[in-house]
Formats: C-alpha cells, structure tokens, sequence
C-alpha cells in the first residue's frame, strides 16, 4: 500500500473526467473534490477528445446510460486508449439485467479497461461465474470472491476490484484485501460509484493501476470506518456528510493507524 499517493493527489490535484449516471452524480463530483483531485463530468459526445486531453484519468459508470450515451462512453474509452490516461469502469447491475452485461462486454472489447470496480454481483457476472445479484446489490453466492475476481481480470485483462465487506483487489495473480470499512456505506446509494471516481483519482498519480487501486480502496474504507466510529447510532445521512468531510480531512498518519490490509504474492 502506498498512502502517499493520497498525499500526491492532494498536491497535484489531477482532473477526474467522469460520465456519471444522474442518481449519484454530486456525491461522485464531490467525492473527487473532497478528496484533492478536481472533478469533471461530461455528456456531449463532441467535446471528448478536448475533455479526455485535459484529463489525468477517465472514470466510465454504467449506472444509468441510454443509447447515445453509449456511444460516449466508447469514445472516451479508445480516445483515453489513444492519449494513454487510465480507464475505469464501474459495471453497475451487470449481475442483475442481461442487457447491461452485454452493453458492457461489447465495450470493453472495443477497448483497454484499466480497472473495474464493482461489487461480488457485478465481477462475478464479468467473470461468466454464477451469483444471485440484486439490482445495483452484491446480492448473494458461494463462490470464493478471490477466484471470481481473479478470474474477472484475466479475462478482461487488467486489475480488479470486488468491493464489499471485504475488498479484493487483484492483477489476475497477485490478490491484495481490505479489511477495513462499515456497513453505513450500503445504507448510502452511490458509495460504490464514488469509490470507482476515487479510483480514477489516484491512477492519475501513477502508473502502478494495482497499487493505486489496493490505496484507493484502503482510504476510502478507513476514512468511512472513522467515520462511522464516531457516530451514535445508524444515521446514513450523517455518514454521508461526515465521510465529505473526512475525506477532505483525514491524514495519512490517521488511516495508517486503523489500517488493516493483506497483500498475497501469487
Ligand atoms: N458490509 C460492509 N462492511 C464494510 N464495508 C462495506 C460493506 N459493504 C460495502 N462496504 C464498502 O462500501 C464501499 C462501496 O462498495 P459496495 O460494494 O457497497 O459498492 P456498490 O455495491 O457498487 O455500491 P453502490 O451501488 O451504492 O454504489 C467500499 O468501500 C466497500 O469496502
Ligand atoms: C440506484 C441507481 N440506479 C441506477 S445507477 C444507481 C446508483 C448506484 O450506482
Ligand atoms: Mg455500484
């Protein structure tokens, strides 16, 4: 894990080119803000190759796309190919609606993913892994999540992070986990879709995607579990304002201490 990359992100403040879905649209603005880095969102075709050249990285969700906006996301996916900034895709309820999974697969064939990020219910159903997913929910299975996200990036050919209880993170052999986190990030809608943006936030300070992914996961998990500590009973509102804040706040010093994390060579 390399925390100072968050330092790196509050220092170099990177642009995080987004094509957001309307739901959680000003929570993955400000996430990113919050954060250090400097949030952008698109929604017209034309502008991509001037957005994606004023990008450091460029975050994909699939939360809410029709038809023109797919042809978007593709753009900006071989555009940010051709310019060499960092893909991330967050495949929400691929698991759950047949169709999104096959909108998905066509456009990651059409080009280079860097890092998807979704829950147990998403990667399985990339990974051709059987699983009871729920709308945009994990829902339920007994695979082993390692092997279902291992498999995901081999097939896709690039890092992936299973995000949950716990999150796996992995290359396709090497498998990193977070143990950190709180159960209040299912009770806010959208907490997964700021973590994908973040994602993109620090593969915009360097070249290693798999490591940038096992910190982003690390410091988002670690600043909503110190956040949560602090609150009196389940109060996901007051989560959600507080975790703003703490990701504007917290240190690096602070999250090392709560850190609880394993790295596993292949
Ligand atoms: N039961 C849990 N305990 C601790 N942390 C959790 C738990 N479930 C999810 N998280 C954390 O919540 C964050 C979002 O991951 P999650 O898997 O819930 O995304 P998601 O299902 O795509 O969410 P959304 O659809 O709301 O965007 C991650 O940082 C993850 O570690
Ligand atoms: C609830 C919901 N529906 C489509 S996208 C979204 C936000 C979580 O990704
Ligand atoms: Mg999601």
């Amino acid at each position: 894990m390399e925390l100072s990359l968050l330092d790196d992100i509050r220092q170099q403040n990177p642009v995080v080119l987004n094509i957001s879905n309307f739901v959680t649209v000003q929570d993955v603005a400000n996430g990113i803000n919050a954060i250090g880095a400097s949030p952008i969102m698109s929604e017209e075709i034309a502008e991509t190759e001037e957005m994606v050249g004023i990008s450091q990285a460029v975050a994909l969700n699939l939360g809410a796309f029709s038809e023109p906006q797919v042809a978007h996301i593709l753009k900006m996916g071989q555009t940010a190919n051709a310019l060499h900034k960092p893909v991330i895709i967050d495949p929400v309820a691929v698991g759950a609606v047949q169709y999104r999974k096959q909108v998905a697969e066509e456009l990651m064939a059409q080009f280079q993913v860097d890092v998807i990020r979704g829950n147990a219910g998403e990667i399985a159903a990339l990974a051709d892994i059987a699983w009871e997913a729920k709308g945009i929910d994990a829902g339920s299975g007994s695979g082993d999540l390692v092997a279902i996200a291992q498999a995901a990036a081999q097939k896709h050919h690039c890092v992936v992070i299973l995000s949950g209880e716990t999150d796996i993170i992995t290359d396709g052999q090497h498998v990193a986990k977070v143990f950190n986190g709180t159960p209040l990030f299912q009770l806010h809608v959208g907490s997964g879709d700021m973590l994908s943006s973040l994602v993109g936030a620090f593969c915009a300070v360097t070249t290693d995607y798999f490591e940038a992914a096992q910190t982003a996961c690390l410091v988002f998990a670690a600043i909503g579990e110190l956040v949560a500590n602090k609150l009196e009973a389940e109060q996901p509102g007051t989560f959600s304002v507080r975790l703003m804040d703490g990701l504007h706040l917290t240190s690096t010093d602070e999250i090392q201490k709560i850190a609880r994390f394993e790295v596993v060579d292949a």
